[in-house]
Formats: structure tokens, sequence, C-alpha cells
């Protein structure tokens, strides 16, 4: 009976919503469910299409600004201009900093062969929020700290995407965590993403009522680049996980150093077993977001992020720059030898 309905669904939302209400109602139902949920996303990435946004206002639109990356569409109905700049776009890689998104623009440039020397150039400096760089086929582009700043940027984005009639992007975020019982320096591969709540589903607030959205990455995603990572080659972790995702660094992540603070470390270690019983191993702040956003609009995403303390230690991030450097780089290397291979180079 189950698997009638979700077949006769066809859409994801519904899909999830049953999910959800088979969880509550009985575990074993929930878990069949969920299966799906999986192969429907594998499914939807082995295409290869152009980006179809699910905004049936976006057709009705003559022209379109990108406020924040102040880029304008001028003629949606042709946008052979959009296309000439960014047609080319294979992955767009997002992490919170401009100057990390700048340093990532270098390496990549080197790791294509690309001999120009000239310093990259920020396409959305006119717009003031954000950094957006090109190399070749590959955009990187800064979000800012949260889901907030990072949905604003990426809503932008895929509508970029979509505009330059891009085929079969993919969007990686490349990005700094807490651990949860791993190492510093070790490299988590996002496979579900939980909110604060300590569940698996993106909850926002849209004309006053709460929707809440499936939040997974792309199973066979997540594969190909587990398979690019070796310890013995690369001398640090590279695993597949869930993340927590908050809208808070302090009290959303239950640190204790933050300017308020009403529970105590007791409290903060049962809440950080609890996350990591459910195959939690990493928290930062855009996963749920990102997963979500990006499932709605049918494109491939993941999450590559670095953890910088073991939160079952400390709430500090205490490591000097040199070590934080070097950590940042780590998810580099990841993801350029996945977009190499991408690529065919
Ligand atoms: O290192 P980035 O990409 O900024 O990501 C992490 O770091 C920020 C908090 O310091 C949050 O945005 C979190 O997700
Ligand atoms: O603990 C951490 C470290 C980096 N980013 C986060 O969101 N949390």
């Amino acid at each position: 009976m189950i698997g009638c309905v979700a077949v006769a669904s066809g859409n994801i939302n519904n899909f999830y919503k049953l999910s959800i209400g088979l969880k509550r109602a009985n575990w074993q139902l929930c878990v069949v469910c969920e299966c799906n949920i999986h192969s429907l996303i594998n499914k939807s990435c082995n295409m290869s299409k152009g980006v179809e946004l699910k905004n049936p206002n976006l057709a009705r639109m003559p022209s379109d600004y990108l406020y924040h990356l102040a880029i304008n569409v001028a003629n949606t109905a042709d946008t052979s201009d959009i296309q000439r700049q960014f047609g080319d776009v294979k992955v767009l890689c997002m992490g919170g900093t401009p100057s990390r998104m700048r340093e990532l623009a270098r390496y990549l440039r080197n790791e294509l062969g690309n001999s120009d020397n000239s310093e990259p150039v920020d396409l959305a400096e006119a717009g003031h929020r954000y950094a957006l760089f090109k190399e070749g086929p590959v955009l990187c582009a800064s979000h800012g700290v949260g889901s907030s700043t990072a949905s604003v940027v990426l809503h932008e984005l895929l509508k970029l995407l979509k505009y330059a009639k891009c085929q079969d992007p993919i969007i990686i975020r490349i990005g700094t965590c807490g651990g949860v019982g791993v190492a510093p320096g070790t490299v988590v591969v996002t496979k579900d993403a939980y909110n604060g709540y300590l569940r698996n589903e993106h909850e926002i607030p849209i004309l006053g009522k709460r929707v809440v959205r499936p939040a997974q990455f792309p199973e066979q995603v997540i594969q190909d680049i587990l398979r690019l990572s070796k310890r013995s080659d690369d001398g640090f972790d590279t695993i597949m996980a869930n993340t927590m995702s908050s809208d808070c660094f302090y009290e959303g992540q239950g640190r204790i150093d933050g300017a308020v603070c009403d529970y105590d470390d007791a409290a903060k270690m049962e809440f950080l077993k609890e996350a990591h019983k459910l195959g939690i191993r990493n928290i930062e702040m855009e996963a749920t977001m990102l997963s979500s956003l990006t499932l709605q609009a049918g494109v491939k995403a993941a999450d590559i992020c670095v953890t910088l303390v073991n939160r079952l230690n400390g709430d500090q991030v205490e490591i000097t720059p040199e070590t934080k450097k070097d950590y940042e780089h780590r998810p580099f290397l990841i993801v350029g030898r996945y977009i190499k291979a991408l690529l065919g180079k």
C-alpha cells in the first residue's frame, strides 16, 4: 500500500510529508519511504538537463535583476549575453568567506592547467555583499554565515545557472565546521542534514506557515567524492556522515561560551551525544538549507566541510591561523580531484 501511494504522489514534497507522517505513526513504514526518497534523488541526478526552476512567475518576468550579485538579466527571453559569460559553468563552489573562495579559484586555476597569473576578478563586487569568481567552468561564490545569507545568494545563483542554460551543474559547499566525536582536521561529506531540533528536515516559515522540506544530499555524488579520497594519500580522514545545521553558532550549536546561555555543560553534552547517536559527526550552519533548496531546484549538490574542533572536548576554536589554513585547504584537494574527474581532466 505504501509503494502505491508513493508512486501515485509523484511529488517529492508530498512524498516527504507522507514519510514524516508515517515516521510519527510507525517506524517500520517510515524506513520503506525513506529508501524511496533516496532513489528519487539519485534518479533525478542521473538526467542530463538544464536548470528548470519550480517558479512559474519567472517565465512572466521580462527582466530579472540579481540584486545581491549586481548581475542584470536584461531580457529573460534572450539571455545570450548571460549564456556567453556563464553558459559553460559545470560546478558552482560555495563557502563562507570571499577570501577562501578567491583562494579556491586560484587553486582550481592551477589544477585545471590554466597558466593565467592575473588576480581572480570578483564578478559580484558591485553588489557589495558576496564575492563571485569564475575559473573556466567553475564558479566560486561566498555565502556569508548561516542559511539566511546563504539562501539569498543561492536563489540568485540558481537563477543565473538557469538563465545561462548551464547543463547539469553541481553545487558544492566547501566549508568549516565543528566535529562531533571526530578528530579536528577530519573532512566530512554530508549525507543527511539535521536541523537544530535534531530533525532530518529543513524548516522555514513561508507566508506565515511552517514549511518542512526534505534535506538529503544525493548518495551517488557522495560516493563519487569519497572514492577520490584516501587517508594513506591525503594524511587525513574523509568520511560520510550526517550533519547538524544550526541558525546560531553559539546557543544553536549547544555552546556554553556565547553571550547568553541558560543551560549547563551536562545538558550540552547530553545534546551532543544524542546528535552523535543519529550519526551526526559535524555541525555547521547551511547544510539543511543547501540540501533542501537544491533538491527543490532539481540540482545536484554536496557539502564538504573540515572540522576545526571536536565539540565533545570543548567549544572554543583554538587552532592557530596556520593550522586553520592547512585544514581549510583539505576540502580543496578533494573538490579539485572531483572537478577534474567530472571534466575528464
Ligand atoms: O566555514 P564556512 O563556510 O563559513 O561555514 C561555517 O563557518 C561559519 C561559522 O563560523 C558558518 O557559516 C558555518 O557553516
Ligand atoms: O564549531 C563550528 C566551527 C565552524 N563552524 C561552525 O558552524 N561551528
